[in-house]
């Protein structure tokens, strides 16, 4: 972001874009538990007041990269840093962190405003401080009628929003939410997702959210940092992650993706050449990530791909085999001999006039634009785990 001041008349200076203050820096951080590597060499940073998504397959190591930000694991090598301080061996309670979990870990015995001011008496602040305290956050997450019950008179929503009270009232450095909504159905869900995300604005508060809903990630987050098995694949704002995938992995968990074989024949200037079945391909070298001469998959998604009638501009052509009607848009199959690959395509049209306009057994052109394609080295089967 470049700020610009005006000065005098219409002289414009461009002031360099402000360094955003790292609120939580992870240096090399490794975790093994027993034979398995759970984290390999992670580092990462996270900027004050943003909003940062650790998005992954089950067991890629989200959790245990939050639990060693929280304190909860030990690394077995490299440093954490919060707000500067180093914290590697610093003990949980003494970080200044607020963890929101998957089960609410609600103390049952307590009414909602002790749940929330739990924190407050063991920081031993004034009685009165934590009244008021609790009052305000309650207020904050719309539960000030319910200060009396107790969590099991709850709904499951509401003990949510009890225990993102609870981390929040400490006025933490860093708010960590390890799954919160999974056990929420889904209106609920995005309820919630919409509700954390205005409180989270309002109070500008660092939080890391763990999740593997890619929707979730892209929905709320400032940026994404996706993993798979202990390794970070790609850091960045949720529409690079979707649009410049950095890898095979990161192209095929956000999101649908075609994957088209391909020969990088050659490239000049900042142009690559491709050939795709018999048809010739060019793609800017920035979205090429192989070596002329390597065979490559192609990366498209669904709703970059254009059906157009059998012409000779199509780049490739292709029989429609089936669709499938999904409500808001319909996806299109299409089988492209010329590809040599077992399964046909799909092709997502926005609207339902594609199925009467192709319908199944009609010859169809397929075209795309090179900005929406990646070419990458053709994945082997391990690299995509
Ligand atoms: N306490 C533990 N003891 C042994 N292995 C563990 C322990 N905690 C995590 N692991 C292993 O470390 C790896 C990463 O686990 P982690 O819970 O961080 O993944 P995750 O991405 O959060 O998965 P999920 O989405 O299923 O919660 C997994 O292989 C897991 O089995």
């Amino acid at each position: 972001m470049t700020e610009t001041i005006k000065e005098e008349a219409s002289l414009e200076v461009q002031l360099p874009p402000a360094k955003p203050k790292i609120a939580v820096q992870i240096d090399g951080v490794r975790k093994q538990f027993g034979d398995a590597t759970a984290l390999h060499e992670v580092s990462l940073k996270v900027y004050q007041g943003e909003f940062l998504t650790l998005l992954g397959p089950s067991g890629c190591g989200k959790t245990t990269l939050l639990n060693l930000m929280a304190g909860f694991v030990e690394a077995d090598n490299g440093e954490i840093f919060i707000d500067g301080l180093l914290v590697t061996d610093t003990p949980p309670y003494q970080r200044d962190i607020g963890i929101v979990f998957q089960n609410y870990a609600l103390f049952p015995h307590m009414n909602v405003a002790d749940n929330i001011g739990y924190g407050l008496r063991m920081r031993r602040i004034p009685k009165e401080e934590i009244q008021e305290r609790v009052k305000q956050i309650l207020k904050l997450v719309k539960l000030e009628a319910f200060s009396q019950r107790r969590p099991r008179e709850l709904s499951g929503g509401q003990q949510q929003r009890v225990a993102l009270a609870r981390a929040l009232v400490i006025r933490p450095k860093v708010l960590l939410l390890d799954e919160p909504f999974s056990a929420l159905d889904k209106n609920l869900r995005l309820d919630m997702q919409q509700e954390l995300k205005e409180i989270q604005r309002k109070l500008g508060v660092t939080t890391v959210f763990v999740t593997h809903d890619q929707g979730e990630a892209l929905a709320m987050s400032d940026r994404v940092v996706v993993m798979s098995a202990g390794h970070v694949r790609q850091v960045s704002p949720p529409s690079d992650i979707y649009r410049n995938p950095h890898d095979p992995f990161v192209a095929s968990f956000v999101g649908d993706v075609n994957v088209l074989p391909a020969r990088y024949t050659s490239h000049d200037g900042n142009i690559g050449h491709f050939e795709l079945g018999s048809a010739q391909l060019r793609l800017g070298i920035d979205r090429v990530q192989a070596s002329v001469g390597e065979a490559v998959d192609i990366y498209i998604r669904p709703e970059n791909i254009h059906l157009v009638p059998l012409q000779p501009s199509a780049l490739l052509t292709g029989t429609v085999v089936g669709h499938v009607f999904q409500g808001d848009h319909a996806d299109m199959f299409v089988d492209i001999p010329d590809l040599g690959i077992p399964k046909p395509i799909t092709v997502r049209a926005l609207g339902l006039q594609a199925i009467d306009d192709w319908p199944t057994g009609a010859g169809v052109g397929i075209n795309f634009m090179e900005k929406d394609a990646s070419a990458f080295t053709r994945a082997t089967k391990e690299a995509n785990t």
